[in-house]
């Protein structure tokens, strides 16, 4: 099968703490995969490790058959990238700040751009900082999407969305999907989850809980939120669901160990970029 992101062992520590812890995930061409997880759980951080923003501490991270952290250049034109913090230059207006990043994908059709704007009844003529939050988070929705990439990587979405423009979001997702793309959508939230993704990969303490078809957690019509904020946090999975696709370790031999290879102090070709570049 063709799979857009392939991680094997794939980690990231900060000091002490362990954010993603040994994951193995495949992603598939032509899927949104919904990536969930509570606070913490460190979906931010194996978004940045997709994205090629942070160097991962071990294992590797392979997006469209390039080592995402060593090869950001030849990813960044396939990859829309929409940050959880999605901090826009507020000089700027929307148009400006959209045609900085279209020159950097090397050019982007202007009829995309205006599509999109109209369809999140966004006004692109005035500066950043005098929009509202839900507002600069459809800044970040239109640069995500209109370069037309292959592969969306996308943080918490709808973070400041009303109810209609969460909709409208949904259905660009369902849109990118069918039209062959592919989408990973991290949430805390099961029920954008539900009604995006096709398959949901659960994520707790760092590490990969299960990996579900969105059917089976349909079928099962839990009406209760699937997120158990309980006082043990994390997402509860329910044991009677038949568990699908969740990788076994990868076999020593055909994982490349760069901490192993290089020694700890492995340094890759980003140094943990900024969480967003930009002009200035
Ligand atoms: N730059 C950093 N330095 C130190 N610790 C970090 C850093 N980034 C993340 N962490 C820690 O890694 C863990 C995972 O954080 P991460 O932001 O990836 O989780 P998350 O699932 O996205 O959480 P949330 O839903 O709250 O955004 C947390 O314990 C966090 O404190």
């Amino acid at each position: 099968m063709d799979h857009v992101i392939r991680t094997r062992n794939l980690t990231k520590r900060f000091g002490q703490r362990t954010a993603v812890d040994g994951l193995n995930l495949d992603v598939p061409s032509g899927v949104v995969l919904g990536y969930l997880g509570p606070n913490g759980a460190g979906k931010t951080t194996t978004v940045r490790l997709l994205a090629g923003l942070v160097c991962p501490t071990a294992g590797s991270a392979i997006v469209f058959g390039f080592d995402a952290a060593d090869r950001y250049d030849a990813l960044q034109r396939r990859i829309g990238y929409l940050p959880g913090d999605f901090a826009a230059y507020p000089e700027l207006t929307g148009t400006q700040y959209l045609d900085y990043f279209a020159h950097l994908y090397g050019g982007v059709d202007r009829s995309r751009i205006q599509l999109l704007a109209q369809r999140f009844d966004l006004d692109l003529h005035v500066r950043i900082r005098t929009l509202s939050r839900g507002d600069r988070q459809k800044v970040g929705i239109v640069q995500a999407f209109m370069h037309d990439p292959d592969l969306l990587i996308l943080d918490e979405p709808t973070t400041g969305l009303d109810p209609l423009m969460q909709r409208e979001f949904h259905d660009l997702v369902r849109e990118t999907r069918n039209a062959g793309r592919t989408v990973f959508l991290s949430s805390h939230v099961l029920s954008e989850v539900v009604a995006v993704a096709d398959t949901v990969a659960i994520l707790r303490a760092g590490r990969l809980v299960s990996v579900w078809p969105v059917q089976a957690l349909k079928a099962t019509n839990l009406e209760a939120p699937f997120l158990d904020h309980g006082d043990h946090g994390g997402p509860h999975v329910p044991q009677r669901l038949p568990e699908v696709a969740v990788r076994r370790p990868p076999r020593p031999d055909r994982v490349v160990d760069r901490d192993r290879r290089t020694g700890p102090a492995r340094v890759c070709a980003v140094a943990d970029r900024p969480r967003q570049s930009g002009p200035g």
